[in-house]
């Protein structure tokens, strides 16, 4: 018997005949202890659910975004009118099936999406945060889920999934809270964020800081954005979310809408051309310092730092059962740093399957179709919804 849920903000009338319902947030009471040594007061946190939570409240999942994702892993994003960014994996009978699991989505603090982040108002101030907004660390995204689910009633996960970004909190929820994870499936991610990725992580932030629009940070108070730093910090991420085979199967060396090039900048090739797009479309839906702040919070996780130097000494206390998953043409999270978490699990005796999925697509390639990520997925689910006995 699936019981209702208390949620604040704008409800849905009845989740029963709403497959996803509306994005919920709600302000929290308590203050949110962050790393940085601030109690962040106000602050709310947005979500999306789908899915019934049953009587027992057993059957939770948790889906962690990534750097700039959001809530809107089901439903159509009210910015780009897009399909939720995970609706491959989740929903009706696929694996993480909301006719069975009630699943739970937040937008992550420091974010733009209705969370509190550098974009919201500051109540000292009454203008937007901007750099005053406390540095946030991967730990506190996942203290404010944590409080979020206190909010819900839900005292355990059936299972905690997310990629990239999303697998890191995976990682810190299996560590920060060992009785509150069954499962868990941290994809495309690592123990902690490399040289090589901090690198490309600095060069976008630089670009967002050399735009003249960016004032310091307080660019809403002047009723600018910095469009073109914001453009280019993503158009060199978007570089290496992908792979070279993926690059050389979509675009080649293929000339966009001409026949020769014009001997100028212009984006004679495609690539180029599908470049200056995702970094034009990724400025409509994201803020600038929500990118600097998450891409620091990136960059600062090393769990095995917090534990002593130790990666198992992060998961000793843990009874939760992994799945950890890379891409064979992921070279931001490439394979070894899965195989380290593994290694870690194995140190600290915990059950975990490792699965590595061929792909050409590179680290994106789980938000994309990938037949044995989602089979892999599912027979993983499927086991762990066994034990638990639903
Ligand atoms: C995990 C989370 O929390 S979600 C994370 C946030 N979301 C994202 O990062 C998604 C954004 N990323 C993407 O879209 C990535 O490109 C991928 C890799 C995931 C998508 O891959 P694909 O589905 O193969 O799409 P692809 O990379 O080909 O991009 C398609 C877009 O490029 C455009 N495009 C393709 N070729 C060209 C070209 N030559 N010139 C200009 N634009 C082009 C398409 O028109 C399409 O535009 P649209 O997205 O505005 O509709
Ligand atoms: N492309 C995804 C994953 C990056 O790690 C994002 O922008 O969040």
């Amino acid at each position: 018997m699936a019981t209702p849920l208390l949620k604040s903000g704008p409800e849905p009338a009845s989740q029963a005949d709403e497959p996803t319902s509306p994005v919920a947030r709600f302000e929290v009471d308590a203050p949110l202890a962050m790393d940085a040594g601030v109690d962040l007061a106000p602050w709310q946190i947005a979500y999306q659910t789908a899915g019934t939570l049953n009587a027992e409240r057993s059957n939770a999942v948790l889906v962690c975004h990534a750097l700039t994702g959001d809530q809107h892993f089901a439903n159509t994003h009210p910015v780009t009118g897009k399909d939720g960014w995970w609706e491959r994996l989740i929903g009706p009978g696929k694996p993480v099936d909301t006719d069975r699991y009630f699943v739970i989505c937040a937008n992550v603090v420091g974010s733009c999406m209705g969370t509190t982040g550098p974009a919201s108002i500051n109540p000292a101030t009454g203008r937007a945060y901007g750099l005053d907004f406390p540095l946030v660390t991967i730990r506190d995204m996942v203290r404010g889920q944590a409080m979020l689910l206190d909010r819900l009633g839900i005292k355990d996960l059936f299972l905690c999934i997310g990629g990239s970004m999303g697998g890191m909190q995976v990682l810190q929820w299996a560590a920060s809270y060992p009785e509150r994870v069954f499962a868990a499936m941290p994809i495309a991610t690592g123990a902690r964020h490399s040289a090589q990725n901090i690198a490309f992580h600095e060069v976008g932030r630089q670009a967002i800081l050399a735009d003249p629009n960016w004032h310091g940070g307080r660019y809403l108070d002047v009723g600018t954005r910095p469009a073109k730093g914001l453009g280019v910090a993503r158009m060199g991420a978007h570089i290496t979310y992908l792979s070279e085979p993926a690059l050389h199967r979509k675009f080649g060396r293929r000339l966009q809408d001409r026949d020769a090039p014009t001997f100028s900048f212009d984006a004679d090739f495609q690539i180029e051309s599908y470049l200056r797009h995702q970094g034009i479309t990724f400025v409509e839906r994201f803020d600038a310092n929500a990118y600097l702040y998450l891409t620091r919070a990136m960059d600062y996780f090393d769990l095995a730092a917090d534990h002593g130097g130790v990666l198992a000494n992060a998961f000793r206390d843990t009874r939760t059962r992994f799945c950890i998953m890379s891409f064979t043409s992921d070279w931001l999270f490439p394979t070894a740093d899965s195989r380290a978490i593994v290694h870690a699990l194995n140190a600290a005796a915990a059950p975990v399957a490792f699965v590595e999925v061929e792909s050409d697509k590179g680290h994106d390639a789980f938000l994309l179709d990938e037949p044995a990520m989602i089979s892999a997925a599912k027979g993983f689910i499927a086991a762990a919804a066994r034990e638990r006995g639903l």
